[in-house]
């Protein structure tokens, strides 16, 4: 396909490339439209250059309606750097990586995503300040994936409402795909609060982790291989690893009331969002119930205050009841209700951008 073609949708595409510290990053930005891009940096052994660019422009797009849904003044954009996350990371490596978020100049600022922690980008810091959600000793606000956890637990007890009138999570099952930084949190809540798991991980390091601790507890754990944890008889299913899982092969075998998890970009395509709905399984559209980490890093470009993260962190709980309602009463899919909710947004912001604005006169014509 046309290069062109296949990012019309994005307005700057960058490609990264380090030799001396084998670095190959591509940095996709999706549009400024409500302000500077923002979104985390992946990293994940791609098989190839065409699934590393998919992944990025499909992440980044996301990260601009995330934004408009979470109600903050900043863009979509995303980072993915190719390669093994167990094997090839190297504090040169990030730095490279700050060298070139440096070069895009304030319009693209980035943090931890699947395959990153904190820590390494506490060497790409070095080299720019377009760097968030590093540890507060390093002038950041913290994990990220603290918050998204938070927003995927208010997800969850949404979605108990819509489905049983309650908030109480308890009593109820649920099925983990990927125990990393977010779905080993959300485990751990479900485990204190009197849930039972089926959970599954490519990393055994992970599981032994979680079986541990349900055993201290005494709670009900199953560990199930990663293609058998779609068909578990779980009441809600929660993707907290790769993207595209909700598709042609998965759908058939989830037994599931609802799917309601961290993962970006869940549905491999638009029309899955349908097949979910004609299953009778509710979709808690990602971008909504993940939004928790960039909450945190948002706020933290501008005076970060936990009470106020935590606060519309707390509200995808409302946003999600809402986008229930409005998919029901237009007959169309959550995910339609969704996209639709921040297009309008996202248009209400730029018309009123076109007002007269003090910020907007060039710096030279402001009288000191
Ligand atoms: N960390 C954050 O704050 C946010 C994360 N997300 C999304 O949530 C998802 C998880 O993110 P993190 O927990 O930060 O990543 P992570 O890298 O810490 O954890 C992902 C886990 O999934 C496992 N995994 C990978 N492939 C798997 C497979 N096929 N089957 C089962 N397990 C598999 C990995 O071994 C790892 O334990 C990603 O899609 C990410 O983009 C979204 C918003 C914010
Ligand atoms: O968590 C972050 O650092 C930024 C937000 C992000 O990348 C995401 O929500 O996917």
């Amino acid at each position: 396909m046309d290069m062109f073609e296949q990012i019309r949708e994005h307005e700057q595409v960058v490609f990264c490339n380090d030799e001396a510290t084998g670095l190959k990053a591509i940095i996709a930005i999706h549009s400024t439209r409500l302000g500077p891009a923002l979104g985390g940096c992946r990293m994940y052994p791609y098989k190839s250059v065409d699934d590393a660019l998919e992944d990025v422009l499909r992440l980044s797009k996301g990260m601009t309606y995330k934004c408009a849904a979470a109600d903050v003044d900043f863009g979509g954009g995303k980072a993915v750097i190719i390669g093994d996350p167990t094997k090839d990371k190297s504090p040169e490596l990030f730095r490279a990586f700050g060298q070139f978020v440096e070069s895009i100049q304030g319009r693209f600022y980035t943090g931890t995503d699947m395959g990153t922690d904190p820590e390494d980008f506490v060497h790409a810091l070095k080299e720019t300040n377009c760097i968030v959600g590093v540890d507060e000793v390093y002038g950041g606000s913290g994990d990220s994936s603290v918050p998204t956890a938070q927003g995927v637990i208010f997800g969850l007890q949404a979605t108990s409402k819509a489905l049983w009138d309650t908030d109480d999570l308890s009593g109820k099952s649920y099925a983990i795909q990927g125990l990393g930084k977010v779905g080993y949190k959300v485990a751990e809540y479900l485990l204190e609060n009197g849930a039972d798991l089926y959970v599954t991980d490519i990393n055994q390091k992970a599981i032994d982790q979680i079986v541990q601790k349900a055993k201290e507890m005494g709670a009900g754990i199953k560990v199930v291989g990663s293609e058998e944890i779609y068909s578990q008889p779980a009441d809600i299913f929660i993707p907290c690893a790769m993207g595209g899982i909700i598709n042609d092969d998965t759908i058939p075998q989830l037994q599931v009331k609802a799917v309601v998890g961290s993962a970006n970009n869940q549905l491999k395509e638009e029309r899955h969002g349908h097949s979910l709905q004609e299953k009778g399984i509710l979709y808690a559209p990602d971008y909504i119930v993940n939004a928790g980490g960039l909450i945190q890093v948002a706020d933290e470009l501008y005076s970060p205050n936990k009470e106020r993260v935590l606060k519309k962190t707390k509200a995808i709980y409302n946003s999600l009841l809402n986008v229930y309602s409005h998919a029901e009463r237009e007959g169309i899919t959550t995910m339609e209700a969704a996209n639709k909710f921040c297009e309008n947004r996202i248009e209400a912001r730029t018309r009123r951008n076109s007002f007269f604005s003090h910020m907007k006169r060039p710096k030279w014509a402001v009288r000191m």
